[in-house]
């Protein structure tokens, strides 16, 4: 079903481009933020055993907290923080694929959907990141070429020592990615592989974990994830008058507003991810889970 994403985004930035940004955006914020809200679920077990009914204001607030830090920080360095995001992102992109992790597998899986546009669109993505930062960056699209130059050689280093028999499966994947990226506007590229790769893949990776997030399975996934992805949303509304008019125009502002609340969100998003997924933390889960079972009313 999300597949249909693609021919709808390539048709509308053929045929309408003034409008693509504003689809691609809104594919991001409805078909992408819901991946992160299942962090509710996730907590939930844990949380819930030591906190009781108030579990959720106490996992909330420093969430939000942390959150809150990230977006202080854009406004405070922009350019840090923007440089800051793209290597987060590189590592929660590339960490969160299936199988064993490497570094060479982390940068080259993970660094693709930023690398790729840097080659094919360097101004186009530069001026997307300037939007997003809020900042004049002139050089920017220089570094972004330059780094996109090295992932080619992290990228071609781990096909190369990949075992041969996914090797032609990730090919024909990475070449799949690499079309699009090259013939699409870089946001409305960035949009297909974030709502039809990186967010399924999580959502598929904690609906068939009956550890992690125990109440969600692929049955109910997308209503488990509703309740966190509308409060975000609520969030995101009453964030939107402080990234002011006078900065561009409407998409822009939803533009900046959207990648800065994706890397603010992503911060508390990836230190759960990294302790749950970790094998420590995933007995203290477990444990966790089995009390609740023991005291349900908790
Ligand atoms: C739990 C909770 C919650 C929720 C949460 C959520 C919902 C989360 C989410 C999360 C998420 C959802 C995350 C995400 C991430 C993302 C990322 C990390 C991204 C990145 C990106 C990038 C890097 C891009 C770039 C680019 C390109 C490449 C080209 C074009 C342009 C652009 C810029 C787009 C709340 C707050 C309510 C409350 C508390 C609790
Ligand atoms: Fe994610």
């Amino acid at each position: 079903m999300l597949w249909l994403a693609w021919p709808v985004l390539a048709l509308v930035s053929w045929l309408q481009p003034a409008c693509a940004e504003g689809c691609a955006l809104a594919a991001i914020i409805l078909l992408g933020v819901p991946h992160g809200a299942l962090d509710g679920e996730i907590a939930r077990p844990w949380m819930r055993a030591r906190f009781g009914i108030g579990w959720f204001a106490a996992f909330a607030v420093p969430y939000l907290g942390l959150a809150a830090l990230v977006l202080v920080a854009w406004d405070v360095a922009p350019r840090s923080s923007l440089a800051v995001f793209l290597a987060g992102s590189v590592w929660h992109f590339g960490a969160g694929q299936p199988g064993k992790a490497s570094v060479l597998r982390i940068v080259a899986f993970g660094g693709l959907p930023i690398a790729l546009p840097s080659l094919f669109h360097p101004a186009a993505t530069a001026a997307v990141f300037q939007t997003v930062a809020r900042a004049p960056i002139p050089e920017l699209s220089g570094i972004l070429r330059s780094c996109a130059l090295v992932w080619l050689l992290a990228a071609a280093g781990w096909l190369t020592q990949s075992d041969p028999a996914g090797r032609r499966r990730r090919i024909l994947q990475a070449a799949g990615l690499a079309a699009t990226f090259a013939l699409l506007p870089p946001l409305v590229a960035f949009a297909l592989y974030f709502v039809t790769i990186h967010a399924p893949a999580h959502m598929r990776g904690i609906a068939r974990d009956p550890v992690r997030a125990p109440r969600v399975d692929p049955s109910n996934v997308m209503l488990r994830s509703l309740p966190l992805t509308a409060l975000t949303l609520l969030i995101g509304a009453s964030l939107l008058p402080l990234y002011d008019a006078g900065s561009g125009s409407f998409i822009d502002r939803l533009l900046a507003l959207t990648i800065q609340g994706l890397a603010a969100l992503t911060l508390p998003h990836m230190l759960l991810d990294a302790v749950t997924a970790a094998p420590a933390g995933r007995i203290a889960w477990d444990e966790a889970d089995r009390n609740l079972r023991h005291y349900p009313t908790a």
